[in-house]
């Protein structure tokens, strides 16, 4: 199982589409940075400020999504390779572009969507442990290649790049797959010089430029995320705007109810 899975949204909220009848659209927020750079961190305080991390599952309207999810399967020859350590993960090819795209799509367009968990100790995707995400106001999407393919970078309405320094990130990673991922230390080391290093300075850290905010620190930079949640704040505000101009007509006679506002516009 995923060890993001505890801040994985698993929402079981049903789909909620505006009192128009209009699908709601998520805000889309795609979050890129090196291997333990503090994205899945940086998610999960976006969350928090926005309210929603000590709140049931089911009533959650952010989601976060990693994109290890989308680690294609491997054949048998390139499983024994990664069970010795000599499989690249870290290469734009080990991922199915085509299902990371799809199911980015499908969010956008108001769908339910199942995505697989990934276990790191078997380096496979496991089919038994769907995660369904119902449509939900802010979809986040982290991962070190976020921005690498052009069809999906296009996709995001907002893009995020943690940019911590890597000795620091060494430094977290180490212990993080010794403990998590059940790694040695050897070949931890190796694997980081051999593959890790050399494709985030091929295929990560070049997509930095994509990124319409570059986080400093990672998580520690209270400011910076303080400041992209205001923001997420008045894209959803600006939204219910909208919709509700849109809704004059018909509000005369069919007034909108408290529970057809999301928790998350309710706090606005
Ligand atoms: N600002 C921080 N200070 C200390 N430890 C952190 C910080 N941000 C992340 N970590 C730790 O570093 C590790 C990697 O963080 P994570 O957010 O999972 O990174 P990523 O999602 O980029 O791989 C985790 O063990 C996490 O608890
Ligand atoms: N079976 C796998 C698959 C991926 N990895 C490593 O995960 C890193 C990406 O996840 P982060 O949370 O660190 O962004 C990537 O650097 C892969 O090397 C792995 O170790 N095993």
């Amino acid at each position: 199982m995923s060890d993001k899975s505890s801040y994985l949204s698993v929402n079981g909220v049903k789909p909620c589409g505006m009192s128009n009848g209009e699908v709601k659209q998520p805000f889309l927020i795609g979050v890129a940075g090196g291997t333990a750079s503090g994205k899945s961190t940086v998610c999960k305080r976006i969350m928090e400020q926005l309210g929603q991390a000590d709140m049931d599952h089911t009533q959650r309207q952010v989601v976060s999504i990693s994109q290890d999810s989308f680690y294609r399967e491997l054949t048998p020859a390139e499983k024994a390779k990664a069970e010795r350590g000599q499989f690249n993960f870290d290469h734009p090819d080990a991922f199915n572009e085509e299902f990371m795209l799809k199911t980015l799509q499908d969010i956008l367009a108001g769908k339910k969507v199942e995505i697989p968990s990934y276990d790191y100790r078997t380096n496979s995707l496991c089919p038994d442990q769907v995660i369904t995400i119902y449509p939900v106001d802010v979809v986040m999407f982290e991962g070190i290649l976020t921005f690498y393919f052009p069809a999906i970078r296009d996709l995001f309405h907002m893009k995020l790049f943690v940019d911590t320094d890597s000795d620091t990130r060494l430094a977290r990673r180490v212990p993080r797959d010794v403990n998590e991922r059940g790694r040695d230390l050897d070949t931890v080391l190796n694997y980081y010089l051999n593959y890790v290093k050399p494709a985030f300075e091929e295929f990560c850290s070049p997509t930095k430029k994509f990124a319409d905010v570059i986080i400093p620190r990672g998580a520690d930079n209270t400011v910076a995320i303080e400041l992209i949640v205001e923001h997420i704040r008045d894209f959803l505000n600006n939204r219910i705007a909208r919709s509700q101009e849109f809704n004059l007509p018909l509000a005369a006679t069919k007034p909108k109810k408290p529970d057809n506002i999301s928790p998350l516009q309710r706090l606005h």
